[in-house]
């Protein structure tokens, strides 16, 4: 992360602080946005002051609906749509976004400024009180037999349905606090998180079993916090390119190029998982399900790390092409 001042870098002469931040106002989200504005006054201590920054906490579309699957509501961008609103209202001069919640293309007028590092991309199960203890050699083994898991998410149901089609998903949704309580409650066996949102909340304790990238293919962006702008503010465009993190920004790329292109519904389970690899290549894994797990095909590619779009396209469309049609209706 970059260190020090940046003269070049200070917001423009005139536009007069605070510089008002829009988020989302769940624990998580809050959590995120204050992470954010730590790294932002580091590199820009001028910006320190207790009144430089104002939180504007934004209700979303996402955040209102909560009995039913985002897919049925309309699926993607539910989490922004009031957020990029509010850029292009003037009402905020940037907002911080989970970059999984964002769609891959922003509307006319707005960029993706900046990610920020990689929170751990994993997901992880959490357990109710019926299951049996993790058992190392074999993550879904605490699962009992037609147990009822807790998940909302077609990616992880499709996944995990594949690898036990014993179980069955019901829908679970709210914040992660929610959800935990529910699972502890008894009303659902166990239920699948992002580990990135359990850490930051300190809540990392519950997750029982971490299932590795391979075993469960993350949403694209998932860890890793997306910074938005007007496409018109040069000097907050300026100030966020210089927090950028660029391992994330590469596997971003590749991750949000993949998703572009593949063009699902959020009805469509979809997961891109990249990592740069030792020597600096980027290693992107795919994959295409069905909700009910009776078909899913993955596939992996590696390259260079500043074509991270193009693999992300090609893999895109090789999924594609092998997919039965209906699954992009
Ligand atoms: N869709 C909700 C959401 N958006 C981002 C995170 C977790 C943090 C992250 O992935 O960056 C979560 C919760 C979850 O999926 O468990």
């Amino acid at each position: 992360m970059p260190t020090g001042h940046h003269p070049a870098a200070m917001p423009e002469h005139g536009r007069g602080l605070p510089l008002r931040v829009g988020t989302r106002g769940s624990p998580l989200a809050l959590w995120q946005t204050r992470h954010f504005l730590s790294i932002v006054t580091a590199l820009c201590p001028v910006l320190r002051d207790a009144q430089a920054f104002e939180e504007h906490v934004i209700a979303t579309s996402g955040d209102r609906i909560q009995d039913r699957r985002l897919a049925d509501i309309g699926g993607k961008g539910l989490f922004a749509k009031e957020i990029h609103e509010a850029l292009l209202d003037r009402r905020i001069d940037f907002a911080v976004h989970s970059l999984k919640d964002l769609e891959t293309e922003m509307p006319p007028g707005i960029v993706l400024a900046c990610t920020l590092k990689r929170e751990d991309a994993r997901d992880a199960i959490i357990l109710g009180p019926g299951c049996a203890a993790p058992d190392p050699a074999d993550p879904y083994a605490c699962l009992p037999a037609g147990a009822v898991i807790g998940t909302a998410s077609v990616r992880r149901q499709s996944q995990i349905l594949f690898a036990r089609p014993d179980l069955r998903c019901g829908m679970i949704r709210g914040n992660v606090q929610t959800r935990l309580s529910r699972v502890r409650g008894g009303e659902f066996a166990a239920s699948l998180l992002a580990l990135a949102g359990l850490k930051r909340l300190g809540l990392q304790g519950e997750a029982a079993v971490v299932l590795d990238a391979e075993a469960m293919v993350p949403a694209a962006g998932q860890g890793i916090v997306g910074i938005t702008v007007r496409e018109s503010d040069e000097a907050l465009r300026e100030l966020l390119s210089a927090i950028e993190d660029r391992e994330a920004a590469a596997v971003s790329r590749a991750e949000r190029a993949f998703l572009g292109a593949l063009d699902g519904s959020c009805r469509t389970p979809i997961g891109g998982h990249a990592r740069l690899l030792p020597g600096g290549e980027l290693h992107l894994t795919g994959l295409v399900a069905r909700p009910d797990g009776s078909f899913l095909l993955k596939r992996a590619l590696t390259g260079p790390a500043p074509e991270a779009e193009r693999l992300g396209r090609e893999l895109g469309r090789s999924l594609r092409a092998d997919s039965p049609a209906d699954l992009f209706a």
